[in-house]
C-alpha cells in the first residue's frame, strides 16, 4: 500500500514544445503519444474515459481528486460508453487513494490497466490547464515506467512527429463492424416515458457511439438499428426506418466527412428525419453546406450553459468536442438553433422546414446533468 504514496518519479508527461511534467504512474506501462485536453467534470471518469470521442486524446482532469470512489463491474455495460477503448491515457493532480465507496468493486489504477489506459498523477493540473487555455491543446506524450527511466527528447520528437487530430479519420476504427439492433432503455426511465414501446424505427450511423444515446432513443419509444459508419444510404433506406441519427466519435469531421458527408446529403434528399449528435452534428453540418474548424481549446466537461434560441432556455450540458461548427459558414437554409454562452460557438442547427436538427453537446449526458433529454423527446415527436 505504501507504494501506492510513494513520490518516486514513475511516469512523465512530455509536450511537442518540450514542457515535462514528472509524476508517478498508475495504470498500464509504456508510452502513449496524443492531444491534450482537459476536462472539467468532477465525477463521471469511466465514463468519460470510455468515450469514443476521446480516441487519441490524453484526459487532463481538473478536478483534483479522481478515482477515490474506485470502479463499478457490477455495472459495467452502464459505466462503458463502447467496447473499444478510447483515451490513451489520463492525468490526475493528487494520488488515486485506495477505493471506497459501497458500490466499488475495484480500483482505477487496475481499471486503467486492464485497458491499456496510461495514468500519471502528481502533476500541476492547473498548469497544463493554463497552458491549453493559453496555447491550445498540445501534441503529447503520457510515458510510465516504473524504473523511472524516461528518454525525455525521444518523447518530445515521438510528440512531435504525431500527425495530430487534424485531417484524421477516427470513426472508422471506432465503429462497430457489423449492424445490430439495440433495445436496452435507461437504467431509470425518465418521466412519462415508463416502460415505451419501440413503435417507430430509427437506424443510428455509428462514428464511435456512446450506448446512453442508445439507451436514450430507446426510451423514448424508439427501436433502434446500429449501422457501420459506411454504410451506403441505399441499404439505410432500404431498412425503411423512420429517421436517422448521426452519431458522436472520435476525430476531425471534415476527414470523416469524406465519406460520410455524401451519405448523409443522399439521406437528406431522400426526405429523412435526422438527429446529429456531436460529430453527428458536425457532418450534417457540412453535408448541408457549412464548414467546421478547430477549436484551441475544445470543450470539455459537464458543466457548459447552452442556449436553445428556439425556447429561450438555457441548459447545463455534457460537452466533449475540439472541433466546431462554424456559424459564420452556415447557409440560409439553416437555423443555428443553439449556442455555448461560454464563448458564442454554435451549438445547434436545424434545417428550415424540415425535420432534420442536430447539436453539439451531448443529450446523452454520461456524465452530465440531463438538461438536454428533451432533445431526444423532440427527435421521436419530429418522427410523427
Ligand atoms: N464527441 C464528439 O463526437 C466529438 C466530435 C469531434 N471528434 C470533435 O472533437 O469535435
Amino acid at each position: 500500500m505504501a507504494e501506492k504514496f510513494t513520490s518516486k518519479v514513475t511516469a512523465v508527461l512530455v509536450f511537442e514544445t518540450g514542457d515535462t511534467f514528472y509524476g508517478q504512474g498508475i495504470g498500464a506501462q509504456g508510452a502513449a503519444v496524443g492531444e491534450v485536453c482537459f476536462n472539467t467534470a468532477i465525477t463521471g471518469y469511466q465514463e468519460i474515459l470510455t468515450d469514443p470521442s476521446y480516441a487519441s486524446q490524453i484526459v487532463c482532469f481538473t478536478f483534483p481528486h479522481i478515482g477515490n470512489t474506485g470502479t463499478t463491474n457490477e455495472d459495467e455495460e452502464a459505466t462503458t460508453e463502447a467496447a473499444k477503448v478510447a483515451a490513451r491515457g489520463a492525468i490526475f493532480k493528487a494520488a488515486v487513494t485506495p477505493a471506497s465507496n459501497w458500490r466499488s468493486e475495484g480500483e482505477l489504477g487496475e481499471w486503467l490497466e486492464a485497458r491499456n489506459i496510461i495514468g500519471i498523477s502528481g502533476v500541476d493540473t492547473r498548469a497544463i490547464t493554463s497552458f491549453i487555455r493559453d496555447k491550445g491543446m498540445p501534441k503529447g506524450v503520457i510515458a510510465h515506467n516504473v524504473d523511472g527511466k524516461f528518454d525525455i527528447p525521444a518523447l518530445v520528437s515521438q510528440a512531435k512527429d504525431w500527425a495530430g487530430l487534424v485531417g484524421a479519420d477516427l470513426a472508422q476504427d471506432m465503429d462497430q463492424d457489423t449492424p445490430f439492433d439495440w433495445r436496452e432503455a435507461r437504467w431509470v426511465w425518465p418521466k412519462g416515458h415508463e416502460d415505451k414501446e419501440g413503435v417507430k424505427k430509427v437506424v443510428l450511423i455509428d462514428y464511435g457511439v456512446k450506448r446512453n444515446i442508445l439507451r436514450n432513443l430507446v426510451s423514448v419509444g424508439l427501436s433502434v438499428t446500429v449501422v457501420p459508419g459506411k454504410t451506403p444510404a441505399k441499404d439505410i433506406l432500404a431498412m425503411k426506418p423512420d429517421g436517422v441519427v448521426l452519431s458522436n466519435g472520435p476525430g476531425d469531421p471534415a476527414a470523416t466527412g469524406k465519406y460520410a458527408v455524401p451519405i448523409i446529403k443522399a439521406l437528406v434528399e431522400a426526405d429523412m428525419p435526422m438527429l446529429g449528435i456531436c460529430l453527428g452534428h458536425q457532418m450534417l453540418a457540412e453535408a448541408l453546406g457549412g464548414k467546421t474548424i478547430k477549436m484551441e481549446q475544445g470543450h470539455h466537461g459537464a458543466n457548459h450553459p447552452v442556449k436553445d434560441h428556439t425556447t429561450g432556455k438555457v441548459e447545463i450540458v455534457s460537452m466533449n468536442h475540439g472541433f466546431a461548427v462554424d456559424s459564420k459558414s452556415l447557409p440560409d437554409s439553416l437555423e443555428e438553433t443553439h449556442v455555448s454562452l461560454f464563448d458564442g460557438s454554435n451549438c445547434g442547427i436545424r434545417l428550415k422546414g424540415k425535420p432534420v436538427f442536430s447539436v453539439q453537446h451531448h443529450p446523452e449526458a454520461s456524465p452530465g446533468p440531463q438538461d438536454s433529454f428533451y432533445l431526444f423527446e423532440r427527435f421521436a415527436d419530429a418522427l410523427g
